[in-house]
């Protein structure tokens, strides 16, 4: 069936419908990636987007039972230059196709994805809906100018309430703003103790639970949203180690005083190269973010850059000077996306065990 993706700018792409066949709107954004197309639909930082894939054929592998990040998708559109019609794995359970309508996911193919990218890059991320072939797209457009993007997002994806991956480590909160699984998989890899609890939890409820450290999750939408949150972590700062991923990064800039700000189209790809600038070496990482900590901001803060993206040199990592908390802007859990980064998992409980030691020679 004939659908339509119409932009706010009045653009619009005529293609073949797959997944669902329903109506959707969403932020479009654009994703590098060649491959991970199962773990970034069920990333939950990207609610209420719709995802154009810059890598022309997808769905070649289908999808399986293990590369969820998430219970279900979360994006509201997929866009792409060709979906693949025989998609073969071993682990293969179904085809991208059917697994995106029993969600009531539409998708969009035969888009000239290179054009579309450039009208991102150039405007910035743009409302966009996919529609029937035959709607009017100036009408459409008219309506995406006036709708608001969501706000809610997070409220939408974190959990409704606390559960436990138990371990015999150290003990864990994971604040859940729309966490991937893939960050709960190295927590457990590690063997340790973790309490996910809700995004709305406050820093009395966190601290109640006795946790060696705090990590701030990943999340979909404008960290600004949820002031709660950004109190939350400032009250956090300095009784027990923090390390912030993504969302939880900016999350960790805001509460120390510093300011996020929207990018024009944002990192999203498993090819990002990153410069440690302690260490002088790089690393190619997995991204999926819009907004970014803006660095003049930092001035008069306590936090020190650590890392730097190498394409346009936005803040990719954060320390804080006085108490030990650092952040990253990109993932370090990969799913999907190269595991180079793996180790600040370990630099986390390093942290972890040290501010253990200083507690004890303290007491
Ligand atoms: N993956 C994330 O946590 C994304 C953080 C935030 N929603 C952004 O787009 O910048």
């Amino acid at each position: 069936m004939k659908r339509q993706l119409v932009l706010e700018n009045g653009a619009s792409f005529i293609g073949e419908g797959f997944g669902s066949s329903s109506e959707m709107k969403g932020e479009v954004v654009f994703n590098t990636g060649m491959t991970g197309y199962q773990e970034l639909i069920t990333d939950p930082s990207y609610c209420g987007q719709i995802v154009t894939m810059t890598y022309p054929l997808i769905g070649n592998y289908g999808i399986n039972r293990s590369d969820n990040e998430s219970a279900r998708p979360s994006i509201s559109g997929l866009i792409v230059k060709e979906v693949s019609k025989t998609p073969s794995h071993w682990q293969k359970e179904k085809s991208l196709s059917e697994w995106l309508d029993e969600y009531d996911v539409p998708g969009i193919e035969g888009i000239d994805t290179r054009k579309l990218t450039k009208i991102i890059r150039e405007h910035g991320t743009l409302r966009g809906k996919i529609v029937s072939a035959d709607a009017d797209p100036s009408a459409v457009a008219e309506q995406l100018k006036k709708w608001p993007l969501p706000t809610d997002q997070i409220s939408r994806v974190s959990t409704k309430s606390a559960y436990v991956a138990p371990g015999s480590g150290a003990r864990v909160v994971l604040v859940d703003f729309g966490a991937k699984q893939g960050i709960l998989r190295e927590c457990i890899k590690r063997n340790l103790d973790v309490v996910i609890v809700p995004y709305q939890t406050s820093a009395h409820d966190i601290l109640k639970l006795n946790p060696d450290g705090v990590l701030l999750s990943n999340g979909p939408g404008d960290p600004k949203e949820v002031p709660e949150a950004i109190d939350t972590v400032h009250e956090l700062l300095g009784k027990v180690p923090l390390f912030g991923i993504c969302l939880g990064h900016q999350l960790f800039a805001l509460a120390s005083g510093a300011n996020t700000v929207k990018m024009r189209f944002g990192h999203r790809g498993v090819n990002h190269p990153v410069k440690n600038l302690r260490s002088g070496k790089f690393v190619i990482t997995s991204q999926n973010h819009g907004f970014t900590v803006e660095p003049e901001s930092l001035v008069g803060t306590d936090l020190e850059i650590t890392h730097r993206a190498i394409n346009d040199g936005t803040i990719e990592g954060l320390r804080h000077t006085k108490y030990p908390a650092f952040s990253v802007q990109y993932h370090p859990e990969a799913s999907p996306g190269p595991d180079d980064s793996q180790d600040l998992f370990d630099e986390f409980l390093s942290m972890i065990e040290s501010n253990k030691k200083e507690g004890a020679s303290l007491a």
